[in-house]
């Protein structure tokens, strides 16, 4: 996968070549590149917003500069491949998800418009439909100051889930959010804290019995924390050992 992020901010996303992201870029299964949008700006000052028009308070991004920056990506989306999709995280957007993030992992070329300001002149995603797969996308129900935060958890997110990222891949499965339940609590040495003891069942050896108190935990954290993402549950998803909890 070949993910293109655009922002005023680049440094913002320096993070992205730690850790996972990292060894993934490393091992070239996946390309992230940051770029600069003042570098698609032409006069002096090297502008990138401008007064909205109908008036109101802040500044909005220009076209021109987000046009030059998109097709300099969207061209090298070779005619073979699927169309890239252009991510523009906004308050205004479809509420990013796992199963979004699943979706999103498929694509060969993901491109992220970090907008600042009021946001990116609405003509650019009009014009962007052309040439990819628009989506604009919140990361949540709170207002940031521009698109790189969402940028990251958004990318984070996808990347982990292709193939190769994560070392192990069985640590995919019984997340939150991938199945329809929350994770249990986990534990690790010493046994014993500051008072504080390891679930003797944990202790025990006995794997089925583990399965079932890791099982149990998740049913109680998720009626707990998120009870509408057990009603969300297909029937079949429940056991009778699970209904009881
Ligand atoms: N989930 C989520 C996403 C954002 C977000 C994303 C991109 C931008 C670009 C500019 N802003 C600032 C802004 C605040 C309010 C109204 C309009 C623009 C952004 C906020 N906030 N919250």
């Amino acid at each position: 996968m070949r993910i293109d992020v655009f922002s005023i901010f680049p440094e913002y996303l320096a993070p992205l070549k730690l850790s996972l992201i990292g060894k993934a870029m490393d091992a070239g299964i996946l390309s992230v590149a940051v770029h600069d949008l003042r570098e698609f700006t032409h006069d002096r000052h090297r502008t990138v917003d401008d007064t909205p028009y109908g008036g109101g308070a802040g500044m909005v991004m220009k076209p021109e500069p987000w046009a030059e920056a998109l097709e300099s990506v969207f061209a090298e989306s070779t005619s073979t491949d699927a169309r890239p999709v252009l991510l523009v995280p906004s308050p205004a957007g479809e509420v990013f998800t796992q199963a979004m993030a699943r979706e999103l992992a498929t694509a060969q070329h993901l491109v992220v418009a970090c907008g600042r300001y009021e946001g990116i002149d609405h003509r650019v995603s009009e014009w962007s439909a052309e040439h990819a797969d628009v989506r604009f996308v919140s990361i949540g129900d709170y207002v940031l100051n521009g698109g790189e935060v969402a940028a990251m958890v958004m990318i984070e997110a996808i990347a982990r889930l292709i193939p190769g990222t994560i070392g192990n891949p069985e640590s995919l499965t019984e997340e939150s959010h991938e199945d329809g339940l929350l994770e249990y609590p986990v534990y690790t040495k010493p046994a014993s804290w500051r008072g504080h003891d390891v679930p003797e069942i944990l202790l025990s050896g006995n794997h089925g019995a583990i399965a079932r108190w890791r099982r149990d935990r998740r049913l109680e954290r998720t009626r707990a924390v998120r009870p509408e993402m057990l009603e969300a549950l297909p029937a079949e998803a429940l056991d009778k050992k699970d209904r009881a909890f």
